[in-house]
């Protein structure tokens, strides 16, 4: 049967553009190769270990070429003529055809990212299987042709080296080029590697990882590759993957963007922008971990999503959850940094998630009418709570229902409802969103003679403010200080949500929406005059209802002015004419009152 044909240059092609971020990744594939060499040799047993060299990578950098040699497991002229030359084929898959755990390498493609860089590729090798096996000579072209021979010259000892041309203006065996490529990709392996350039050598790999180091170098490395200052350090690990690592706690809040981990596998470097290394809530934690156990993706760009890396995830979040815990225990003042700078992050992931959640409604202060309070301590301590959702409501509610022993949580910046409202869920908490009708409830009733005292005043603020939809009523409540309270209903916050999305929309939008959304009709509403302050007893007292009228207006706009809530056209002109009353007021020929209220036609319009 004929075999399949391949079209080298086109698999090379599909390699450099699909899969590798770029032709660099040569130097990674052959330190690789050379290290998983140098672990079968190792493997071999006990013997030929004891027997064995020390581990070692040479690379010389000349410029126009490149070699790489180890004194690794080598190879014989049969394996070099199954391996080398058949694309996909490698020894580092074991009986059942799965990529070993001990090796970097099991794709068979590896090599290939040579032609990324050169037009040959030459190995010169003498396994170590056979101490009377010749040093061969494998060649291969980008055309796809291959030849293998015996070696003129003998190796003394086991190991292969692999030698690339450079092509014309190529500039990748430079030494300064390959010194930087070596570092980037094998700085922390534990195999020295000497890069030997025309003039002189250097030692670049054994850099012992930051977690082997102490606090300051620690920290140090955070600045150098992170680009911050930790507000803390923790050491991580994951037995299971054979993971070790450093994570690192920013001082001041980074943007989401910057949760980009530098992962390592046995020294080598994989991805310095791994994403899914963590827990998704916790964005706040940035790791360099090396790994010897989980699998890297054909590229060797990334992480092959599997059982282990999920195990490596919840593990590392659950030593994220013990640092936060001993964080809080024994280092407060950090703690209190770390919840200041990252609050909003805690606060986005507490929403989704139930381990956050917990944190932050322990931990994390919320505006409320007692003060700063945590939602635990709210809950211990006050008798009555609930939440508003908007600032606006939060801000014209707060005192009066402090005054009704209500405490009161703005619930109205971001997450801040959706925490609260996944956390009644989890909890049974009995925590409610205010109903302005329960805080009337709680208002003491005027007097019969009082109410019968005030019912021209009120007769007359209902017609007033009769397009509002509104009920006038009126009670005693504290503090005292208030003259009137608008109560929007229960839905408020979403009518001022919608009014706001309705404002936005442009065009079709904007008729569309005006015509699903139009303002509700509400009865709910309630404009609550205060008997307890002098100004509403003075005017319940008050015969001239011309007075009277001037009055209410003014209440009103006062009272939503003071609880920001939205004005409408008549609101304004109201708004003006009390202003327009007190300038006239003021002014001394009409101080004595002969004019007053001073002519309601002059200026109708005039807006101040
Ligand atoms: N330095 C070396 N010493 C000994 N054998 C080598 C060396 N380099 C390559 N080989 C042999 O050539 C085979 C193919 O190498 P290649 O780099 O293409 O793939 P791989 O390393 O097996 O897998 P991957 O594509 O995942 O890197 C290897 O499996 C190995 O048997």
């Amino acid at each position: 049967m004929p075999n399949f044909q391949v079209d080298l240059q086109g698999v090379v092609e599909l390699l450099s553009h699909n899969l590798y971020s770029g032709p660099r990744v040569f130097i990674r594939e052959l330190i690789q190769n050379a290290l998983d060499a140098i672990t079968a040799r190792q493997n071999l047993g006990e013997e030929a270990r004891s027997a064995a060299p020390a581990p070692e990578i040479i690379i010389q950098a000349r410029g126009n070429s490149l070699s790489i040699s180890d004194n690794g497991i080598g190879l014989t002229e049969t394996e070099a003529q199954s391996l080398l030359a058949t694309i996909g084929a490698s020894s580092k898959r074991d009986e059942l055809g799965l990529g070993r755990s001990d090796f970097l390498g099991q794709f068979g493609i590896g090599l290939l990212a040579c032609f990324l860089v050169s037009d040959q590729i030459k190995v010169t090798s003498r396994s170590a299987r056979d101490p009377q096996a010749q040093t061969i000579l494998w060649q291969g072209n980008a055309d796809g042709t291959f030849q293998i021979s015996t070696a003129t010259e003998a190796r003394a000892e086991a190991g292969t080296t692999v030698e690339l041309e450079s092509r014309p203006g190529g500039h990748w065996f430079d030494f300064a080029q390959v010194i930087q490529l070596v570092k980037h990709y094998a700085k922390y392996l534990a195999v020295p590697i000497t890069v030997v350039g025309p003039e002189h050598q250097e030692m670049v790999s054994q850099q012992p990882f930051p977690w082997h180091e102490g606090q300051v170098r620690r920290e140090n490395w955070c600045r150098e590759n992170f680009g911050y200052s930790p507000l803390d350090t923790f050491e991580i690990s994951v037995p299971a993957a054979g993971l070790e690592g450093l994570a690192y706690v920013p001082e001041s809040r980074v943007s989401p963007n910057a949760q980009a981990h530098q992962i390592y596998l046995r020294g080598m470097l994989v991805n310095e922008e791994q994403r899914n290394l963590l827990p998704t809530w916790a964005p706040f934690v940035r790791v360099i971990a090396d790994a010897q156990y989980l699998r890297p993706l054909a590229s060797r760009e990334g992480l092959f999503e599997d059982e282990l890396l999920e195990t490596v995830r919840t593990q590392i979040g659950e030593q994220v959850r013990d640092w936060l815990k001993k964080l809080g225990q024994f280092a407060p003042q950090k703690f209190a940094t770390f919840l200041k700078e990252h609050a909003i992050a805690l606060k986005a992931v507490a929403a989704e998630d139930a381990s956050m959640r917990e944190l932050v409604v322990n931990n994390l202060p919320l505006e409320t009418s007692e003060g700063m309070l945590t939602l635990t301590e709210a809950m211990a301590t006050q008798e009555t709570v609930c939440y508003t959702r908007t600032v606006e409501e939060y801000r014209s509610l707060n005192e009066v229902a402090r005054a009704q022993n209500i405490c009161l949580i703005n619930g109205g910046y971001a997450y801040e409802e959706a925490i609260i409202t996944a956390w009644i869920q989890d909890t049974g908490a009995d925590l409610s969103l205010l109903d302005p009708v329960k805080l009337l409830g709680r208002m003491e009733p005027v007097t019969a003679s009082e109410e019968a005292q005030a019912t021209d005043l009120i007769f007359l603020a209902q017609e007033l403010l009769n397009d509002r939809e509104l009920q006038v009523v009126i009670r005693r409540f504290e503090p005292a200080t208030v003259p009137c309270l608008f109560l929007p209903d229960a839905n408020y916050a979403a009518q001022v949500v919608d009014r706001r999305g309705r404002q936005a929309a442009q065009g079709a939008w904007a008729q569309a929406l005006g015509a699903l959304n139009a303002p509700s009709e509400n009865h709910n509403q309630r404009f609550v005059l205060n008997r307890n302050h002098s100004i509403v007893t003075r005017l319940c007292a008050l015969e001239d209802l011309n007075r009277a009228e001037i009055l209410l207006k003014a209440l009103w706009v006062q009272c939503l002015l003071s609880g920001h809530h939205p004005m409408n056209a008549q609101d304004r002109t109201w708004a003006s004419e009390t202003y327009r009353h007190l300038l006239a007021m003021t002014l001394p020929e009409d101080a004595s009152g002969s004019d007053w209220p001073p002519n309601e036609n002059e200026g109708e319009n005039d807006a101040l």
